[in-house]
């Protein structure tokens, strides 16, 4: 990021150039056949210089790249001077410039490894402290309800950063997890999430977590506020509310106004994006539900891939190449989207997260230095647990008009071994066949072969796959905590570097602020027909609608 567009950048260019002179050259069927040794060539093993138990491979060979594509992208990481960025990101250099902020998500599984000197970062080791003798307190039912009895059941209360995290992490390591606490997450407004929730409850034995940095969010402090009402409807004494209201945020002033006293809070800083934000106090949550040991585990296994991020060379940095490969799509073939595709049902929620981590990161059409962007920024985000998808649109992936890059996910042994793993090698056979299908499809000759003599020429060609849709595969030997949290941070950098080439501030959220304003304001309009104003006549419209035919 050098203060230029990244359609300026020579090695930019220099790709145009290749894509189009080459693309409807770049055939994996023949890429594959030409050169035996592309799987070595393109494929890395990432082994955690802390723990060499946390490790996965990567193989990249099915992408429509070949040396000098994938030459010409690293140069044009090198140009837009990723690893500058990278150690000011880790140096806490305020990069973060439109809210002046640093961005040190990675000093909160530091473990005073990383020198980093920014207020609040030696009162990390502090908060986990803290959060470890909640959680032991919780765990073991040495905490007590308001009658004495130990707590069976944890509601968090957030959303965006302060919700997707705990609720991904939370399914993903649910082997892990203390079975006989409940856990439930409550994030949208609608108060059918939060009733649905509290006939789950019981004020005895709940506890509830306000999750909120800023605790401001309209939606965690009415829910906040209505789940308090429903605690106190039967603990009466607002005094009980200390061992049933606990809250992580960063700001004491509106939790303590809230009636949470700061022994109950659990702090974080301004440097904490909230999409980034599962490593801080906002886990809370998940050290209760997995205990704190598996907790650090996660937080240790992000910072094998930190160091991993911050040291290896370019061409075998992980996250490097996963956003260069996002990159030859997003912005030479034209794709809008891609699509997360793990094999492990533990990992159902894993494209929800990235969801916002990505595209609340990168959708962004302006540069840090205020100039609009002439090429495609932040994919859609999107994905489903295999094989579910299968049998809902993969169709449209395998035999559709649009690209759809794709990163496949599994662990190569399953925490259920049911039927002697019988239901995992389905599974796995599944993960192995779909790439390859995508890849390299089925020709007209070998669907005729299939069909046999007279088979009508409609029928032969609905049954033609193209081939050529590339993807990534990931695997790991077991989906543990630290080898997640090693995946979550793969992920998290690949969407730095695509944000320092396309010269975005990835750290901000300014696109999340207008709605919440209209909101607001129309709020204060909902009562009478004629305080409707200062509308377009269809938001006006549907106002009316809504007043006609509300019965409360
Ligand atoms: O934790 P908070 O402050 O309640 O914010 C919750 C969410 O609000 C907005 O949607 C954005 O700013 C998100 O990044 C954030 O995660």
């Amino acid at each position: 990021m050098s203060g230029k567009l990244a359609t300026e950048y020579a090695a930019w260019q220099k790709l145009q150039k290749i894509y189009d002179s080459e693309h409807s050259k770049l055939v994996l069927k023949e890429l594959f056949a030409q050169d035996p040794n592309r799987f070595h060539k393109f494929s890395r093993e990432f082994v955690s210089p802390d723990d060499p138990s946390v490790t996965f491979l990567l193989d990249f060979s099915k992408n429509l790249i070949t040396e000098p594509i994938f030459n010409t992208l690293l140069d044009l990481v090198r140009e837009a001077q990723v690893e500058t960025w990278r150690d000011k990101m880790f140096a806490g250099e305020h990069i973060n410039t439109s809210e002046d902020r640093a961005v040190l998500h990675v000093a909160l599984r530091n473990f005073n490894e990383f020198k980093i000197s920014e207020a609040g970062v030696n009162e990390v080791g502090n908060v986990l402290a803290h959060i470890k003798e909640f959680t032991e307190a919780v765990r073991s039912g040495a905490w007590k309800g308001y009658t004495g009895k130990p707590i069976k059941t944890i509601v968090n209360i957030g959303i965006g950063g302060s919700d997707l995290g705990p609720v991904m992490v939370t399914e993903a390591l649910k082997p892990y997890a203390k079975r006989d606490l409940d856990a439930h997450f409550v994030s949208n407004i609608d108060g059918t999430h939060l009733a649905e929730t509290l006939r789950l409850c019981d004020p005895e034995t709940t506890l509830f977590i306000i999750a909120s940095k800023t605790f401001t969010t309209q939606e965690t402090i009415t829910n906040a506020t209505s789940a308090r009402d429903w605690f106190l409807t039967s603990a009466k004494d607002k005094a009980h509310v200390a061992k049933h209201f606990v809250a992580l945020s960063t700001n004491t002033k509106a939790v303590t106004s809230f009636g949470i006293s700061e022994q109950n809070m659990f702090q974080f800083w301004d440097w904490v994006g909230g999409r980034y934000s599962l490593w801080s106090a906002i886990g809370l949550s998940i050290a209760l539900v997995i205990g704190y040991d598996n907790f650090e585990q996660l937080l240790r296994g992000a910072h094998g891939m930190d160091k991993h991020f911050k040291t290896a060379p370019l061409e075998q940095n992980l996250p490097v190449l996963l956003a260069i490969i996002g990159i030859w799509y997003n912005d030479f073939y034209g794709a809008q989207t891609h699509v997360l595709l793990p094999y492990d049902q533990y990992l159902h929620k894993f494209a929800d997260y990235f969801q916002q981590g990505d595209m609340e990161s990168n959708g962004k059409s302006v540069t840090k230095d205020g100039r609009r962007v002439n090429y495609q920024t932040g994919p859609i985000i999107w994905g489903a647990a295999g094989t579910n998808g299968q049998h809902s649109f993969y169709q449209l992936l395998h035999q559709g008009t649009k690209l759809v890059p794709a990163d496949f996910l599994a662990p190569a042994t399953t925490h259920n071994p049911i039927a002697h793993s019988l239901h995992h090698r389905i599974l796995l056979s599944n993960f192995f066949a779909q790439p390859e299908a995508l890849a390299f499809g089925k020709t007209e000759e070998e669907v005729r072969k299939e069909l046999g003599p007279g088979a009508s020429e409609p029928l032969v060609k609905s049954k033609v796959f193209e081939g050529n849709r590339p993807s990534n595969s990931i695997m790991f030997p077991l989906l543990t905590p630290a080898t997640l949290g090693a995946l979550i941070a793969l992920y998290e950098h690949k969407i730095f570097t695509q944000g320092v080439v396309w010269g975005i501030n990835s750290f901000d959220q300014m696109g999340v602020e207008l709605g919440k304003v209209l909101a607001k304001n129309i709020l204060a309009q909902l009562d009478k027909p004629e305080d409707v104003v200062n509308h377009d006549s269809s938001t006006t419209g549907i106002i009316h609608y809504y007043q006609k035919h509300r019965k409360e």
